[in-house]
């Protein structure tokens, strides 16, 4: 099988990667420095989450140990003063508060731990929450044009998935990492008491398995960033092969054994660097295993060296044996933790860079307060190119729209009247020239405030899956226009009439009681929603392409009504539908190349004068 597949695709270097080789590239002992920072900020995420969980959960785990210390400390005295003669009954009796000591430390210890986890599995849930409700609120306030950058869709995949276990993670991972130090701290009192070069001897015996684990765990995370794209790719597959709306065209299109094969192929690709991936690991885990198994082997041949020779008494052999075991449980714990908490670190760090990516992508705003009414609007000399394209969308446009006028904008596909439908909209931000609204430029202008003022049926809409009320309101809630004049004027009240439960029936099949509408009878509830709004500006974008002939003059009629204490911007390709605007603009290839009223523009006898006389003529000679 080649390499073929995705190159070339989305598996080209991507600069959003530079960070990943950053991070991907640096040791145990960079990330160890990069991990204040990061328990830190999770510590605060989780105190913010639930200070009483983080409380107990810190607690518990702390005392937890010490009492796993403690009765270490207790078993060790009691076997020394069990074993280090023939035991008698004295000795015994001496010995029965040590083990009381001993079984109180095991109640506790175990009872802390309990609790511990108690607040863990509450705290789990509770923070996924937290991190995925902050992912939300940051990706529906950055700039719309991250959305036409495929690196900001590769970091929103990566971490969606991650958000969901990085703080756990790497909180319990800390956690972790502090019981295992406790116990070592605990049980190295113990073995300097035996031998003090036992102890360096354990901590050596523990780095094997920290080398593999470590070089696993960053494996680990170099496949999640390397199939990222991939994974993407898969997903966005898979949703469409296994939900409703490309249902119908898989079906007549026979797209089945295509998409399919397409499925495969990145199953394939991703499968290879997943097994590729696992090869090292295991590989490490082997090398990692025989050299550990090794430098236990020393330890033991070292406690026999010493015992051997005479400086450790075979009396204490057994808290000797039971010391160094304790301690190496304690060292690999402790390691564990710190590799636990590397590699969450490193997913962490994602997701802490997503944040501070997402926070310098948010939507820039100024402080004034946008004019009362629309007051008029001057697009002066504007430029705009999309991020993922080479050509520019508009150059150098200039409109004006006058308060309560009607303002059309017309032309071929492709021709920017979205583009700049979305500038004024505030949608977009023009790399040159200026939008002013009463003279104020749209950039001091509180974009939010703004947008409270303009009312958009956009071409692609979208079908909420919510009730047809909630279709309709959506945004204004009870604040927007009468709705029965609202449904009257848009045409939505013969559409909610049809509907099982009125307004309260939910507008997608796939959910229990859930109908589905005509491309028409949608578009209506577009209308409705626009209307609704109630704004004094109305942004209509193509708002009558699937409506019947007789919903579509009642739409424009009621438009035209709308407009009376209103502004208008319509793009529509239906000229007639324009013949009534104040003014019109036509654009070609992102410029504005004529303006006018209708009839200045058939006098004019140019691009406008052709496209209309066309219209016209196959309306008169076919009807
Ligand atoms: N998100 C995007 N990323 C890159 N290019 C885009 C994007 N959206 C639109 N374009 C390009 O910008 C140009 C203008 O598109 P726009 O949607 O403004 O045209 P339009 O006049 O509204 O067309 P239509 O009549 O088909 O709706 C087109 O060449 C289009 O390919």
């Amino acid at each position: 099988m080649a390499d073929e597949v995705l190159d070339g695709l989305e598996l080209k270097e991507q600069a959003w990667w530079a960070h990943d080789a950053e991070v991907t590239a640096s040791g145990l002992f960079t990330m160890v420095r990069r991990l204040p920072a990061l328990i830190r900020d999770v510590l605060v995420l989780s105190w913010q989450t639930s200070r009483v969980d983080t409380v107990v959960m810190m607690a518990a785990t702390l005392l937890s140990e010490i009492f796993t210390a403690l009765g270490l400390l207790a078993t060790t005295d009691v076997l020394t003063q069990l074993f280090s003669a023939v035991p008698t009954a004295e000795r015994l009796a001496a010995a029965l508060p040590g083990i009381a000591a001993v079984v109180g430390a095991a109640v506790l210890r175990a009872a802390f731990r309990e609790a511990g986890q108690w607040a863990r599995d509450r705290l789990e849930p509770l923070l996924t929450q937290a991190a995925q409700t902050r992912l939300v609120t940051l990706t529906t306030g950055v700039e719309l044009a991250a959305f036409d950058d495929p690196d900001f869709h590769d970091q929103v995949q990566r971490t969606s998935s991650t958000a969901t276990r990085g703080p756990s993670m790497l909180l319990w991972a800390v956690m972790e990492t502090v019981s295992g130090f406790i116990g070592l701290l605990a049980v190295s009192g113990a073995l300097g008491v035996l031998h003090p070069v036992l102890l360096p001897l354990i901590l050596l015996a523990a780095v094997p398995s920290t080398w593999a684990s470590v070089r696993a765990a960053r494996v680990s995370y170099q496949v999640t960033a390397g199939i990222a794209a991939a994974r993407r790719r898969q997903s966005t597959l898979q949703d469409l092969m296994t939900q409703r709306p490309a249902a119908a065209e898989i079906r007549s299109y026979t797209m089945r054994p295509y998409l399919l094969a397409e499925f495969g192929r990145i199953y394939r690709w991703v499968i290879r660097y997943e097994l590729r991936a696992v090869r090292r690991q295991q590989l490490a885990a082997i090398w990692g295993s025989a050299f550990g198994g090794i430098a236990k082997g020393l330890v033991y041949a070292a406690l026999g060296l010493l015992l051997w020779s005479g400086q450790v008494v075979l009396a204490v052999a057994a808290t000797a044996v039971l010391a160094i075991q304790r301690a190496g449980a304690a060292t690999e714990q402790a390691l564990h933790g710190v590799n636990q908490a590397y590699e969450a670190g490193l997913f962490y760090e994602d997701y802490v860079h997503f944040i501070a990516d997402a926070a310098a992508r948010a939507e820039s705003s100024g402080s004034t307060a946008p004019p009362a009414e629309t007051d008029r609007i001057r697009v002066d000399g504007i430029s705009f190119t999309y991020p993922a394209a080479d050509t520019p969308a508009l150059t150098d446009v200039s409109i004006t729209v006058n308060p309560g006028e009607i303002v059309a904008l017309v032309g071929e596909n492709g021709s920017g009247k979205t583009t700049l439908a979305k500038i004024i909209g505030g949608l977009y931000l023009p790399q040159a020239g200026t939008v002013t609204w009463g003279g104020v430029d749209q950039h001091a202008i509180d974009r939010t405030a703004l947008r409270e003022k303009i009312a958009v049926i956009a071409q692609d809409f979208t079908h909420w899956p919510l009730s047809a009320g909630e279709n309709i309101t959506i945004g204004r809630h009870d604040s927007g226009a009468p709705l029965d004049e609202v449904l009257t004027a848009s045409g939505a009240d013969a559409v909610v009439d049809r509907l099982p439960y009125g307004l309260d029936t939910m507008l997608d099949p796939s959910y229990q009681g859930g109908t589905e509408l005509s491309g028409g009878q949608w578009q209506r509830i577009a209308v409705a929603r626009g209307l609704y709004r109630d704004a004094p500006l109305l942004i209509c974008d193509e708002p009558t392409a699937a409506l019947d002939a007789r919903s579509e003059h009642a739409i424009f009629e009621s438009i035209r009504r709308h407009a009376v204490q209103r502004t208008v911007l319509m793009i529509t390709h239906r000229l007639a539908s324009v013949r009534w605007a104040d003014r019109i603009y036509v654009l070609e290839h992102g410029k504005v190349i004529e303006q006018g009223t209708h009839a200045a523009l058939m006098e004019r006898s140019g691009v406008y004068a052709e496209m209309f006389t066309l219209q016209s003529r196959a309306y008169t000679e076919e009807g």
